[in-house]
C-alpha cells in the first residue's frame, strides 16, 4: 500500500481495556450530585430523556430523590448514610436502570470491569439515593447483571403486567422513574426469575420506603402482592393474539417484549414461527465466546487449561479452532484477569466466521474500513502471523484508541496502522489499494439483540432507512480501495435482508467491475446462502446473527 500522510493517527493511550466485537460497552456516564450527564449514546439518551420527561412533569416530587422535567434526578440534600437493611444488588440495579433509561448509559451484560466496578456502582447509589448499602460481593454483581439485563429485555411485558395491576393508566403514566424501576425489578424477580415471592416483595418494599417514602413502599407492597396471587393461581394477564396483522403483532410484541415494528418486519421476512423463535433467543441469557490470543503465544489448549483451573464449563467451538463457548462463568474469567492480560478476547463465533470469509493470509495488505473497537482487526492480525499489514480506519476516535491499546496488549500493533477518518473522505483523498478490504458496516445490530439488552428499544424503523444510505455510501468508498483482482468483504451483525443481500445487489448494479465470490471455501456449508453469502442466524446456529459477502474486483 502506498500511504500518504493519513488524516490523523491515534497514539494517545486510553484507560479502558476492550477486547471484543461483541462487547457491550461499559457504562460511561458522569454522575454529579446534580444529575446525570451521559457521555455515550447521545441520541438514544436524548430520545429516552425526552420521552421520559413528558411524564416527569406531572410526577410527584417528594422524598429524597427528585426528578426534574429534563429527566435528571436531583438530590435535595447531601445525606450519606449506611443502610444495611437494603439489599445491595436491588439498590444498584434500580439506579443502574435509571441511568440506562434516563441517562442513555449502556447495559453492560459483561461487566468487564469486574470486581472494582462494585465501588463505582455503590458510589452511584450514594449520590442518587442518599445512602450506601453494604458492599457488593461477587454474587451481588452477578445478580445486578442478570436483573438489569432481564428487566431491560422484558420491559414491554413487565410494563403490561404493571399497568394491568395499577388502578388506571394515569397512575402508571405518572409513576416516578425510580418507583417504576423498583416495580419492574420486583415483577421480573417474581415472574421470570421465580425467586421466593414474599422475600422479593419485602425487599422491594423496603427499598421503595427508604429511597422514596413510606407511601411508595405501600404501593409496591399492594401491587406486588396482587402479582403474587395472580402468579400462584396461574392467571397472569396476557394479551390475546387475534385480530388483524397489526393487532396480532402488538400482542406478540407484548408477550415476547419486542417493539411492534420488529415483530411485523420479521413475520413478513421469516414467518411467524421463526419470529417467535428469534424473540425467544433474544430473551435468553446470552452465551459468550472467547478467542484464544495465539498472537501472544496463548493457544486454545492454554485457554482450556485456565478454564478448567477456574472451574468454568466450556465447549470447544465446532467452527473455529481458536474459540471456546461459555454458557456461564464469564464473570469468573473477567475477574481472573484473562482479558486484561490479553490472553483472550470476547468474540462471538459469528464475528470470527466473518474473518474466515476474509481469509487473511501472511504477506497480504488489508484495509479494515470500519475497524473499531477492533475485534475483527485483531483476529485478522493474528492470522497474518507478523507478515503483511492492516490499515484500521474508523471515524470514532475513542473506539479507535481502544483498538490501538488492545493491539499493543495483543502484541499485533507492529502490523496495524490506525487512521482516524471518515471513510468517505478518506477514500477520496487516498490512493491506497489493498489485496483485501473489509467493510464491517455500521448496522442495526438486529443479529445481536440477546447480547445488547437495550438495543431493541433504542432502534427505530426509520434508523434502518438512514443506515441503508450510509451502507451504500461506505460500500462505494470501500470499493475504491480494492486492487484489481482483490476482494471487498461487506459484513454486518444484522439479519435484515435490506441491510445485507439488498445492499450487495444494489452495489453490484452500480459496480459491474465487481462480482460475487462464493464463500463455500471459507465457512461450513450450513452458513452459506443460496446466493453464496455467509449468514449466521441465532435460531439456526445458536450464535449471533451476522452476514458477509465476498466481492471480487475484476478490473
Ligand atoms: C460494526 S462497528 C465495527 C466493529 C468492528 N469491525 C469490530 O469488529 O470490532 C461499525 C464501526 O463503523 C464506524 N463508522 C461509522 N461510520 C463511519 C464512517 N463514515 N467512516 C469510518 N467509520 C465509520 C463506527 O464508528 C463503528 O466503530
Amino acid at each position: 500500500m502506498a500511504a500518504r500522510t493519513p488524516p490523523s493517527r491515534v497514539c494517545t493511550p486510553f484507560s479502558i481495556l476492550h477486547s471484543s466485537t461483541t462487547t457491550i460497552l461499559s457504562i460511561s456516564v458522569n454522575f454529579t450530585p446534580l444529575g446525570v450527564v451521559s457521555s455515550t449514546s447521545a441520541n438514544a439518551a436524548k430520545h429516552n430523556i425526552e420521552r421520559t420527561s413528558r411524564n416527569d412533569s406531572a410526577r410527584t416530587k417528594t422524598g429524597p430523590l427528585q426528578t426534574s422535567t429534563t429527566g435528571r434526578f436531583n438530590r435535595s440534600s447531601n445525606v450519606q448514610k449506611l443502610n444495611l437493611e437494603i439489599s445491595p444488588h436491588r439498590a444498584v440495579a434500580a439506579v443502574r436502570l435509571m441511568r440506562i433509561e434516563l441517562g442513555g448509559a449502556f447495559a453492560d451484560l459483561l461487566n468487564e470491569q469486574g470486581k472494582g466496578s462494585g465501588d463505582n456502582e455503590m458510589g452511584y447509589v450514594e449520590r442518587t439515593l442518599g445512602f450506601r448499602t453494604r458492599d457488593l460481593d461477587d454474587r451481588d454483581l452477578r445478580l445486578v447483571t442478570e436483573i438489569v439485563g432481564g428487566t431491560i429485555r422484558w420491559r414491554r411485558y413487565l410494563d403490561h403486567l404493571i399497568l394491568s395491576l395499577c388502578h388506571d393508566e394515569r397512575t402508571f403514566g405518572r409513576m416516578e422513574p425510580l418507583l417504576l424501576q423498583i416495580l419492574r425489578i420486583g415483577f421480573y424477580e417474581i415472574v421470570k426469575l421465580e425467586m421466593p415471592p414474599y422475600a422479593v416483595v419485602d425487599e422491594n418494599v423496603k427499598l421503595a420506603k427508604v429511597a422514596l417514602r413510606p407511601g411508595a413502599g405501600n404501593m409496591v407492597n399492594a401491587v406486588l402482592r396482587k402479582l403474587v396471587l395472580l402468579k400462584e393461581s396461574d392467571s397472569l394477564p396476557s394479551p390475546k393474539v387475534d385480530g388483524d396483522d397489526r393487532q396480532q403483532a402488538r400482542a406478540l410484541a407484548t408477550i415476547h417484549s419486542h417493539p411492534v415494528w420488529m415483530v411485523r418486519r420479521w413475520t413478513n421476512y421469516f414467518g411467524l414461527e421463526e419470529t417467535i423463535k428469534l424473540m425467544t433467543w433474544n430473551n435468553t441469557d446470552p452465551c459468550f465466546s472467547l478467542r484464544a490470543n495465539t498472537s501472544k503465544g496463548f493457544s486454545r489448549a492454554d485457554l482450556v487449561t485456565e478454564l478448567e483451573m477456574l472451574k468454568v464449563p466450556y465447549e470447544l467451538s465446532q467452527h473455529l479452532d481458536d474459540f471456546v463457548r461459555l454458557r456461564t462463568g464469564m464473570q469468573v474469567v473477567i475477574q481472573a484477569g484473562l482479558l486484561k492480560k490479553g490472553f483472550c478476547s470476547v468474540q462471538d463465533e459469528s464475528a470470527g466466521l466473518v474473518v474466515d470469509v476474509v481469509n487473511p493470509k501472511p504477506g497480504e495488505t488489508i484495509i479494515d474500513c470500519c475497524a473499531a473497537p477492533g475485534g475483527k482487526t485483531l483476529f485478522m492480525a493474528s492470522r497474518l502471523n507478523g507478515q503483511g499489514s492492516i490499515c484500521a480506519i474508523d471515524v470514532n476516535k475513542g473506539r479507535l484508541r481502544i483498538l490501538q491499546e488492545t493491539a499493543m496488549l495483543h502484541e499485533v500493533n507492529t502490523i496495524i496502522t490506525c487512521i482516524h477518518a471518515d471513510l468517505r473522505a478518506f477514500s477520496e483523498d487516498e490512493h491506497m489499494k489493498a489485496d483485501k478490504v473489509l467493510l464491517d458496516a455500521p448496522c442495526s445490530g438486529l443479529g445481536v439483540l440477546s447480547k445488547r439488552a437495550d438495543l431493541r428499544w433504542n432502534k427505530k424503523l426509520e434508523d434502518i432507512e438512514e443506515l441503508k444510505k450510509l451502507q451504500d455510501a461506505l460500500l462505494d468508498s470501500a470499493s475504491t480501495l480494492v486492487k484489481p483482482g482483490g476482494v471487498l468483504i461487506y459484513s454486518t451483525c444484522s439479519i435484515d435482508l435490506e441491510e445485507n443481500e439488498e445492499r450487495v445487489a444494489a452495489f453490484l448494479l452500480r459496480h459491474p467491475e465487481f462480482t460475487v465470490d462464493r464463500v463455500d471455501k471459507y465457512v461450513p456449508s450450513s452458513f452459506v446462502t443460496i446466493d453464496g453469502f455467509y449468514s449466521s442466524n441465532p435460531v439456526k446456529h445458536s450464535i449471533d446473527g451476522a452476514f458477509a459477502a465476498r466481492l471480487l474486483r475484476l478490473t
